[in-house]
C-alpha cells in the first residue's frame, strides 16, 4: 500500500531533505507541496538538486485538500506552525519539525520561545519525536512533535546514562558544534559566507539556547528529578552535521557499556569501540548517529562524542522514521541510506 504525503515547506531545507529521502521510500508517495513566498514554483526550480523527480508544484497551504493525504509532513517555522496545524483536520496525522509542539509545559514553552502558546489543546495530545524512545506512543499518536537537532545529538549521548544513573547528574556539560543548514534557508546576515567562514563562534551561551527546554524536560523525566545541564552551541563553518562533546563525571568503561547495552539493536545508533571518537563525516546525508567514549587523565571523568546530520536524523530523517511508525511500516524503511563520503 502506497500512503499519500503532503509537505509543508517543502521551498526549506528539512523540506528538501524530505523530499530526497520520501522519493526512493516505497511505501510513500508525494501528493501535495507548499511553500509560502515560492508557491507556484516547481521544485526543480527551488531545488535543480531534485530535478529528475515527477513532483507536485509548491501551492499555498490553503490550496492542499487534505482529503486525499493520509500524513503530513510540517517543516514550518516556530510559532507559524501552532497556527497551520490548528486549522488542519482534526483526523489528519501530522509529523512536526517545528519547536511548537515538543514542550509539555505550556509555561516553559513561553520561556524559551517568548510568547504564549496558541495551542495548547493540540499540545497536549503531541508525542516527542525522539523514536527510539517514544515507539509505542508514536506509533498510536496523531502529532508527533520531531526533536530539535541539537536535543537529539544530547539526548542520544546522555539518556542512557542518566537512566542507569552511571553519571554525576549535577556535572553535565554539552558543548557542541553545529553545521550552518540548521539556521534554515532563509537570510540571515550572520550566515553570509564572509561573516561564517574561515571562523567559528558560540551562540545564545549563558543557558540561553531553546533546546535547554527539551533538555530540561526529557532528562529530569528519565531522572526522576530535576537535572539541568550546561549546553553551549556553536556555529561552524560547514553544511551539514553536529557534533557534541559531552563531559560527565563517571566511569568511562562502566559509560561505555551502559550506551552499547542501551543501543546494541538499535539500528540507527552506533556505538564505536571504547576510545575511538566519531566524525561529521561518517554520517552526512544518512539517518545514523554514531557515539564514542573516552576517559579522562583525571579519573573518574570521561567524555562522550555524539555525531549527526541535522538533516536526516536531527529532523527530516528522524520524521520519516516515526512516520513509518505511525502508518504501520518497518521503522527503517527507505532510510538506509549509506552516507556520503568524503
Ligand atoms: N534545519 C534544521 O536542521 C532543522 C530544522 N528544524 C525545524 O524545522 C522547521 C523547518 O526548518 P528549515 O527547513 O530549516 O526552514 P527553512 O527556513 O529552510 O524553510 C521554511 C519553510 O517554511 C515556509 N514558510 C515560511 N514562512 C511561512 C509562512 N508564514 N506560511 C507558510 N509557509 C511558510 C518557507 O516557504 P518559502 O521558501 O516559500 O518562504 C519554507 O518552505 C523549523 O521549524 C525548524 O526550526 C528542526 C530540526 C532541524
Ligand atoms: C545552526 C543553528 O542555528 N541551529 C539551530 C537548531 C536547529 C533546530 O534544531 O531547529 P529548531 O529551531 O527546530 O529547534 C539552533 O541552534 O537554533
Amino acid at each position: 500500500m502506497t500512503h499519500r504525503i503532503a509537505i509543508l515547506g517543502a521551498s526549506g531545507y528539512t523540506g528538501a531533505e524530505l523530499v530526497r529521502l520520501i522519493a526512493t521510500h516505497p511505501s510513500m508517495r508525494i501528493v501535495a507541496l507548499s511553500a509560502d513566498r515560492k508557491a507556484g514554483m516547481s521544485m526543480a526550480e527551488v531545488f535543480p538538486f531534485l530535478r529528475h523527480l515527477d513532483l507536485p508544484k509548491l501551492v499555498k497551504i490553503d490550496e492542499i485538500d487534505f482529503a486525499d493525504v493520509d500524513l503530513c509532513f510540517c517543516a514550518l517555522p516556530h510559532a507559524t506552525t501552532q497556527e497551520v496545524i490548528a486549522v488542519l483536520p482534526r483526523s489528519l496525522r501530522i509529523v512536526d519539525l517545528s519547536a511548537d509542539f515538543r514542550l509539555r509545559d505550556p509555561a516553559e514553552y513561553e520561556k524559551w520561545y517568548g510568547q504564549p502558546h496558541a495551542a495548547v489543546e493540540i499540545q497536549k495530545e503531541a508525542v516527542y519525536g525522539l523514536t527510539e524512545f517514544y515507539r509505542d506512543e508514536i506509533r498510536a499518536a496523531r502529532l508527533v512533535a520531531g526533536t530539535g537537532c541539537n536535543a537529539a545529538t544530547g539526548q542520544y549521548a546522555l539518556r542512557p546514562l542518566i537512566a542507569a544513573g552511571v553519571i554525576d547528574l549535577d556535572d553535565i556539560v554539552i558543548d557542541l558544534k553545529a553545521g550552518v543548514s540548521g539556521a534554515g534557508r532563509s537570510l540571515k546576515e550572520n550566515l553570509l559566507h564572509a561573516e561564517l567562514s574561515g571562523g567559528t563562534h558560540s551562540y545564545s551561551a549563558g543557558g540561553k539556547h531553546r533546546h535547554l527546554g527539551e533538555f530540561d524536560q526529557e532528562f529530569s523525566k528519565v531522572a526522576g528529578r530535576k537535572v539541568e545541564v550546561q549546553f553551549t552551541p556553536h556555529l561552524l563553518p560547514m553544511n551539514r552535521g553536529i557534533l557534541a562533546t559531552v563531559y560527565v563525571k563517571g566511569d568511562a568503561k562502566i559509560v561505555h557499556q551502559t550506551l552499547e547495552k542501551a543501543y546494541e539493536n538499535e539500528p540507527f545508533l552506533q556505538v564505536l569501540p571504547f576510545g575511538s571518537l566519531p566524525s561529521t563525516r561518517d554520517i552526512a546525508g544518512s539517518n545514523f548517529c554514531h557515539l564514542g567514549v573516552i576517559g579522562d587523565r583525571k579519573p573518574g571523568r570521561a567524555v562522550v562524542v555524539a555525531v549527526l546530520d541535522n538533516l536526516t536524523k536531527g529532523s527530516s530523517g528522524q520524521a520519516i522514521q516515526n512516520a513509518n511508525l505511525m502508518l504501520g511500516l518497518p521503522e527503517t524503511e527507505g532510510l538506509m541510506l549509506a552516507p556520503v563520503f568524503p
